[in-house]
């Protein structure tokens, strides 16, 4: 059996160092996923790394450039389970520049609280990070401890 794809997701806060509010995206495609909320992201492609995807997704998806703090990870490791073939990692970011956008993948971004995340259409293999963010957020402890990278740029929405 292949081993699953990677899917990087990113858990995008006000600020790594007191995280308060985290924002989701709502999925325009395709119809099955329409509605539902997600992490920003996408498919790691060949020759990226995970980190590379990430901002490549980030400044393609909402046209913004972010600072990486720490990986989410699981009780099991750095992965979530999506499906049978694919896999998520994560990571807190905060924006270094632009305003996220809704583009293409989406048709709307929200900034949520702990209070009211949950409370979102969530992909259903979503729900256990979301629960772990949440706790996060209600906690409101640095989520620091990562790389930098400038000059990505940004992009239009
Ligand atoms: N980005 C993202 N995808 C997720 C999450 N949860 C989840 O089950 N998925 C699934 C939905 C999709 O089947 C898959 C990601 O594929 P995608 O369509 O977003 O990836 P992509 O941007 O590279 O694809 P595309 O634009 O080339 O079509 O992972 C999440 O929180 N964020």
């Amino acid at each position: 059996m292949p081993p699953p794809r990677l899917v990087v997701g990113a858990v995008l806060v006000d600020r790594l160092d007191r995280p308060a509010r985290v924002l989701a995206a709502r999925r325009t495609r395709p119809p099955e996923l329409a509605g539902r909320w997600e992490l920003p992201g996408g498919q790691v492609e060949a020759g990226e790394t995970p980190e590379d995807a990430l901002h490549r997704e980030l400044a393609e998806e909402l046209g913004v450039t972010v600072r990486l703090g720490a990986e989410l990870v699981s009780g099991h490791g750095p992965t979530w389970p999506l499906t049978p073939g694919l896999v998520l990692r994560a990571w807190w970011c905060e924006l270094v520049e632009g305003v996220p956008v809704a583009g293409e993948a989406h048709d709307a971004v929200c900034w949520s609280t702990a209070a009211d995340v949950a409370d979102l259409a969530w992909l259903e293999p979503d729900r256990p990070l979301v629960e772990r963010v949440v706790a996060a957020l209600a906690a409101g402890a640095p989520v620091d401890g990562g790389t930098t990278r400038e000059g990505a740029g940004t992009l239009d929405a």
